[in-house]
């Protein structure tokens, strides 16, 4: 149980449910191959049923942790951070952003933008879900949309998604890990069809990295 006062600096977003942090390789995207140190924000309630962190999903089981200790440890091995989670914009980013911003860091977001967006990004990448749909005003200001094809369908609600970010954003579609070997050949397919999309791979998991 976590006392009144813990809550309280959790909604100021000035402590935050640490799930867990790791100097990396990007693995997906637009930044795939880039050293970077990755903060993991447990708390998210969008319920994709493919989730691979589903362990993230209860933020009472990850420790509420002070920002100014979370971003020490990450700036003495990067100053490029990915935010990820859980769900990040479950919690407000301002200070935490603004704190990695002190020591000069570039700041990526992983987000399906289904929450208020707050902090101050370097880098936005919107993975929308259909089941908790993006906030209108995040469209626009993403650099790169990144849509998880688990089906048929999936490949209809990425055109959906992509109407409404802007021209510069970089549209990327990206197998659901446990459904590739079914679906990569319909999304190169695709991708050969519409070439305005490229592909997106979880190298990392090919590396065995974290
Ligand atoms: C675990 S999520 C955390 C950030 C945020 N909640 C989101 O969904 O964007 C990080 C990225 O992994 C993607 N992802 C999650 N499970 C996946 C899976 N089984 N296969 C492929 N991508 C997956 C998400 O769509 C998102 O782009
Ligand atoms: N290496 C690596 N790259 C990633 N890109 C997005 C990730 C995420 O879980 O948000 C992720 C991750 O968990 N590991
Ligand atoms: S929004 Fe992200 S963290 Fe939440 S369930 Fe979906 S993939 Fe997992
Ligand atoms: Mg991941």
């Amino acid at each position: 149980m976590i006392t009144e006062e813990t809550k309280a600096l959790v909604d100021d977003g000035i402590m935050l449910p640490l799930m867990e942090e790791f100097y990396t390789i990007q693995g997906e995207g637009f930044h795939k191959g880039t050293a970077a140190y990755f903060i993991r924000i447990g708390g998210c309630d969008v319920g994709c049923h493919w989730c691979d962190v589903k362990e993230s999903w209860d933020p009472s089981i990850h420790p509420p942790t002070h920002i100014g200790e979370i971003v020490e440890k990450a700036v003495a091995s990067s100053k490029t951070i990915v935010i990820t989670g859980g769900e990040p914009l479950t919690w407000d980013m301002t200070r935490l952003t603004g704190a990695l911003k002190a020591k000069g860091c570039d700041i990526h977001i992983e987000t399906s933008g289904a929450y208020k967006l707050t902090g101050q990004w370097d880098w936005i990448c919107l993975s929308p879900k259909k089941i908790k749909l993006p906030t209108e005003e995040i469209y626009p200001l993403a650099h790169e949309l990144k849509v998880i094809i688990f089906n048929k369908h999936d490949f209809k609600f990425a055109e959906e998604q992509a109407e409404k970010v802007s021209e510069n954003c970089i549209l990327y579609l990206q197998p659901e890990w446990s459904n590739r070997d079914k679906m990569m050949p319909l999304i190169v397919d695709f991708v050969m069809k519409n070439p305005k999309w490229k592909v997106s791979l979880q190298t990392h998991k090919y590396l065995n990295i974290p």
